[in-house]
């Protein structure tokens, strides 16, 4: 039986969620891929850290951080080891970083898998620093070490976005792309629009797990420029980064502002844009603005998605993603774990 070793660089929302599934998936993976799927580090920034090259128990380090917000000092505990001390120096297969995006630089995440594609691991995202800003960097370290880079989770979770690029788009050129991308400010806007109070939403959205560590970077619209980024240059063959954006967020929308676009038959969603401008140059958009109601964005509640690709086979593609949780986010780390065991 083939094993795949595992480090996760950050256990948070998403780590966990795809802990879960892991769990879940166990048995499968054994009897049908014939691949045992080991976690050998677990980093954090406060919780402590796990390393154990025999494999950690997964079912017991996520009791521990849900009932004593830390991992135990078990085996393998260690407060002092560094995340990038892993990333350099642990024997994996797979390093899985998911800690917070850095808007302005990406630059913990980015050394995170620089380090471990330089050894020539694997590295799966779900943080969107390293594709915004390290893209081209990161994708031909891979291809030089015969690794894989995926990041699949970096746009609508565990929805077929790269993928759909990777296996259902081929040699399609992508001349547009349209969405709402961010869940916590689509929430926020559509909740508001009910008649509840900001504060509240937030903590609901916090308890629920789909907003950023810090919500300002929903709120502000800097999630949305990275994945703006990210879309620009992996479909468009940008060098954009999430600074390049023009981006506006939501924090000056008042109820009032969501009645009178109401009065006028429509809608405020975070629109995300990406397109070529007279001179042919990719640029990146993300700002608020009146969708009509009879138009499919404007059916686009909660937490859910939506993206549209223009290409110049296909025309237009719209996937929606709906009321994801942070099992979708989960997911989407899953599909990448499953495109390597599947490549091997
Ligand atoms: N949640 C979601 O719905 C989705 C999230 N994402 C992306 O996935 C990533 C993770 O999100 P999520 O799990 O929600 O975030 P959380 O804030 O819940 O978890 C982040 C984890 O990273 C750890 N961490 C922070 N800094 C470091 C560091 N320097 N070294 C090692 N670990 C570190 C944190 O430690 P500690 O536990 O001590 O705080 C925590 O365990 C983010 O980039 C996010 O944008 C993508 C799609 C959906
Ligand atoms: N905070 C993000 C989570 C996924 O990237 C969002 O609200 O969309």
């Amino acid at each position: 039986m083939k094993k795949l070793r595992l480090a996760l660089i950050g256990f948070g929302n998403a780590g966990q969620a795809f802990a879960r599934i892991l769990l879940e998936k166990e048995e499968v993976l054994r009897k049908k891929y014939d691949t045992r799927v080991v976690v050998v580090a677990i980093t954090t920034k406060t919780r402590g850290n796990l390393v154990d090259a025999w494999g950690i128990d997964l079912d017991k380090a996520l009791k521990n951080v849900q009932n004593s917000g830390r991992f135990d000092k078990i085996l393998g505990f260690s407060e002092s080891t560094t995340s990038q001390d892993i990333v350099d120096k642990v024997d994996y297969d797979v390093l899985v970083e998911l800690t917070p995006l850095e808007f302005s630089s990406g630059k913990v995440a980015s050394n995170h898998i620089r380090g471990a594609l330089k050894r020539g691991k694997h590295a799966i995202t779900a943080n969107k620093g390293p594709v915004a800003w390290a893209y081209k960097e990161l994708s031909a370290l891979a291809e030089k070490n015969n690794c894989r880079f995926l990041y699949e989770t970096t746009v609508m979770d565990g929805t077929p976005v790269f993928n759909m690029k990777r296996d259902a788009l081929r040699l399609c050129n992508v001349t547009e792309i349209t969405g709402i991308l961010n869940s916590t400010t689509n929430y926020i806007l559509c909740e508001l629009a009910k008649g509840r109070k900001y504060n509240e939403i937030v903590a609901e959205g916090k308890k629920r797990g789909f907003i950023e560590a810090n919500p300002a970077t929903d709120i502000g619209g800097y999630d949305a420029a990275a994945k703006v980024a990210v879309l620009a240059n992996v479909f468009m063959g940008a060098d954009m980064t999430p600074l390049d954006v023009d981006r506006c967020g939501i924090e000056d929308i008042s109820e009032d502002d969501l009645r009178k676009a109401n009065e006028n038959g429509n809608v405020i969603k975070l629109m995300c844009r990406i397109f070529q401008d007279e001179n042919g140059e990719v640029k990146g958009k993300v700002a608020p603005e009146e969708v009509d109601k009879n138009h499919v964005y404007a059916t686009i509640d909660g937490t859910s998605s939506v993206i549209t690709v223009t290409t110049d086979l296909m025309g237009k593609l719209t996937v929606i993603e709906e009321a994801p949780e942070t099992r979708q986010s989960g997911y989407g780390i899953f599909a990448d774990l499953m495109a390597i065991i599947e490549d091997d």
